[in-house]
Formats: C-alpha cells, sequence, structure tokens
C-alpha cells in the first residue's frame, strides 16, 4: 500500500492530525526562506511529540545542509534526512545516516535521470519533485503525453520512490495509478490560509489508503 508523507508540519495541532489520522512520515521544514521553517527549538517540541507515535517516521527536510547541520538532525533523532539541492560528500557513505535525495524537475528530464540520482547506499528513497520546493506545483507528470522511466529504475535499484510536488485531494489517486510511487509527499494540498488543515490531512490520507 503506498505511504503517506505529511510535510511542512510546524505547530502541536498539526502533529495530533497525523497522528489522528495515520500518517507514515511527517516532515519539518529546516529552510530560513520557506514559511515553513522552524526553528531548532521549536523542531525539539514537535519531533518529542512525534515520537510518542512509534508508527510515524520523522523526516527532517532541508536544502543543501553542512555536514554539521545534517549531524544536527541525526542528533534531534530524526529518522531520516530529506536532502534538496547538494549532499555533502561526508554524507554519502555505506553506513551513514538514512538520507532521501530530492530531486526537483520540471517536465520529463529522461535524458539525464541517472546523473540526477546520487549513488550511494544510505540513500533510501528518492523524491521526486515538481521545479520548485513546497511550490504546489507538478512536475508535469499528469500531462497525457509525459511518460517516464525512472519510477521503475529507482525500484530496480531498491530505492524507495517518492511522488512528491503538488499532490492534493484531487490527484493524488491519478498519481498513485500512474507512477505507482511508495510514498506520496504532500504539503501545499493539505493546507488553508497557509496553514495545515486537519480536515485536508484527513482526505488526503483517506484518498490514498482507498486507492
Ligand atoms: O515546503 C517547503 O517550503 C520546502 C522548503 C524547502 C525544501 C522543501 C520544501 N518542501 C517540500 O516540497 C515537496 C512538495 O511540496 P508541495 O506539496 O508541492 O507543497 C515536499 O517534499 C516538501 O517536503
Amino acid at each position: 500500500m503506498t505511504k503517506v508523507k505529511i510535510c511542512g508540519l510546524s505547530r502541536p495541532e498539526d502533529i495530533e492530525a497525523v497522528n489522528a489520522y495515520g500518517a507514515d512520515y511527517a516532515g519539518i521544514v529546516f529552510f530560513e526562506k520557506s514559511k515553513r521553517n522552524v526553528s531548532y527549538e521549536k523542531a525539539e517540541m514537535l519531533i518529542k511529540e512525534l515520537k510518542k507515535n512509534p508508527k510515524i517516521q520523522s523526516v527532517a527536510v532541508c536544502v543543501s545542509p553542512s555536514q554539521d547541520e545534517v549531524g544536527k538532525f541525526n542528533d534531534m533523532g530524526f529518522d531520516l534526512i530529506q536532502i534538496h539541492g547538494a549532499i555533502p560528500a561526508d554524507c554519502q557513505s555505506d553506513g551513514g545516516l538514512a538520507l532521501w535525495q530530492a530531486v526537483n524537475i520540471a517536465g520529463s528530464t529522461e535524458e539525464n535521470a541517472d546523473e540526477l540520482f546520487v549513488q550511494s547506499s544510505n540513500i533510501r528513497g528518492y523524491v521526486v519533485d515538481g521545479a520548485e520546493y513546497g511550490s504546489g506545483k507538478t512536475f508535469g507528470w499528469e500531462a497525457e503525453e509525459q511518460t517516464f522511466v525512472f519510477p521503475e529504475k529507482l525500484k530496480i535499484q531498491n530505492r524507495q520512490f517518492i511522488l512528491a510536488g503538488g499532490l492534493n485531494i484531487e490527484n493524488v489517486q491519478n498519481g498513485i495509478r500512474m507512477l505507482h510511487p511508495d510514498v506520496v509527499d504532500v504539503s501545499s494540498g493539505v493546507e488553508r490560509n497557509g496553514v495545515k488543515d486537519a480536515d485536508l490531512i484527513r482526505k488526503f490520507i483517506s484518498a490514498v489508503k482507498h486507492c
């Protein structure tokens, strides 16, 4: 069954919602330019709440972090670190921290698909996202003429394929049927007036579980 990541959690009530409705992964964003950015202090409080539910894996979401930052996320107790942009060389090692590499793409990039995905055994999955992080826009998978071969390639490598970018309650079932991701990842699509909306989170998770 496809798993669900709800990303960009910033308030205790967001944690309550992901607990109540059965998300598999919960993401907290560390990126100063993002409206979803949280401080380390706030994140410590949120992660404490998340840890009460062992069924949810916590994900630190960041952009081109330093090695020290990655170490800090690990010390905070995150289960996974989702890295957009550059991955520090020292973090690409066998037996290293569990990472998801996030690849931001626009339209078909099949020609250079192989170059996009970093090969290192501590990369557990690839988040294939729209061109801009957290923008609520897809990378164009829904266009009929598009065919993407990378989901199959990722599966052959035995890594998770996480579909992200512009998912919402209207399109998520279509995305699952077309691309067969292991995980679907949403942020903007479960927000109302700039904050997470518990009812949209409930509907999104229900749509995935009934697909
Ligand atoms: O949400 C952000 O602001 C953000 C900032 C920096 C890196 C990633 C960010 N979000 C990630 O974007 C995808 C999809 O988001 P959306 O559903 O299109 O809004 C998701 O992986 C978020 O973790």
